[in-house]
């Protein structure tokens, strides 16, 4: 099994637990009660290259990252330095997250917010909703192109924005025949875990100029937002270079201070 798989299959698991104790049904009558989604593309749109902030404490790749006994601390930290939006890992076993991460982030900043997971059922969708997402990752690679299909018309019919997830030029075709407008590149290789920081420029100029482009992964410091930013990206998404940094709040103004500076590169729409 591949590393994707294997992960995606102990979220079926844990999402059958969930789904035996609160049905489907009853979960989207609470979730239609939500407050409204905020607008997380706009929020995007507002500065220069936006800087996504990701709340993470382990990975596959990496293993611990860092406990975050105070997520919502953390997020807060983020808002305050200026992330435009806060991602949360809502993965369990991989990642150390959960959903209450996501409740106390959401209890404690404005901005909004991406459910980070690896989302295959249209249950984690209205999920993410009842816990306050604005905006949900797909990832094409862990997707059937119908269920990538009504996956993110799910998303949308909901209010939220779709964050595509692509790592090659198939993927980018699939997430462009679905219909995504905000596609993130992830330079972190699912299958191998390695890190290839040239997969935005490679697979960015083949996307249309109107897609909002997210580069995802990898990105250690300014030089790396400022080279995406050179690549056509609108903006970053960065989670270990904050957490398991001494200083997260920090090292996520510098990485804000340098996308907003005017010598950085500004995508042309
Ligand atoms: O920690 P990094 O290298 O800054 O990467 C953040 C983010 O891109 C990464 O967490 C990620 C991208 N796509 C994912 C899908 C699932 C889980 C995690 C991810």
């Amino acid at each position: 099994m591949s590393v994707l798989e294997d992960i995606v299959a102990g979220v079926r698991a844990d999402l059958a637990e969930r789904e035996a104790a609160l049905p489907f049904d009853e979960l989207k009558q609470r979730a239609a009660k939500a407050p409204e989604p905020r607008d997380a593309l706009a929020a995007l749109r507002e500065s220069g290259i936006g800087v996504i902030a990701e709340v993470k404490r382990r990975s596959p790749s990496k293993g611990e990252l860092a406990p975050i006994a105070d997520p919502a601390a953390l997020a807060k930290d983020y808002a305050d330095a200026g992330a435009r939006v806060v991602s949360v890992l809502t993965e369990q076993r991989r990642f150390g997250g959960s959903l209450a991460d996501l409740d106390a982030v959401r209890a404690a900043v404005d901005v909004p917010l991406l459910r980070k997971d690896f989302i295959v059922s249209p249950y984690q969708v209205h999920e993410a909703r009842l816990h306050g997402a604005d905006m949900v990752l797909l990832i094409v690679a862990a997707l059937e192109q119908n269920a990538l299909s009504a996956l993110l018309d799910r998303v949308e019919s909901l209010g939220m924005t779709a964050l595509v997830e692509v790592h090659n030029a198939e993927e980018a075709d699939r997430a462009l025949e679905a219909g995504a407008s905000v596609i993130g590149i992830n330079a972190r290789n699912l299958h191998t875990l390695e890190v290839d920081r040239d997969v935005f420029a490679r697979l960015a100029p083949g996307l249309p100029m109107e897609t909002f482009k997210i580069a995802e992964s990898g990105v250690r410091g300014p030089g790396d937002l400022m080279a995406y930013a050179g690549q056509g990206a609108d903006a970053v998404l960065v989670g270990e270079g904050l957490v398991a940094s001494e200083d997260p709040k920090g090292a996520l103004v510098k990485l804000v201070t340098a996308g907003s500076h005017p010598a950085c590169p500004r995508p042309s729409r």
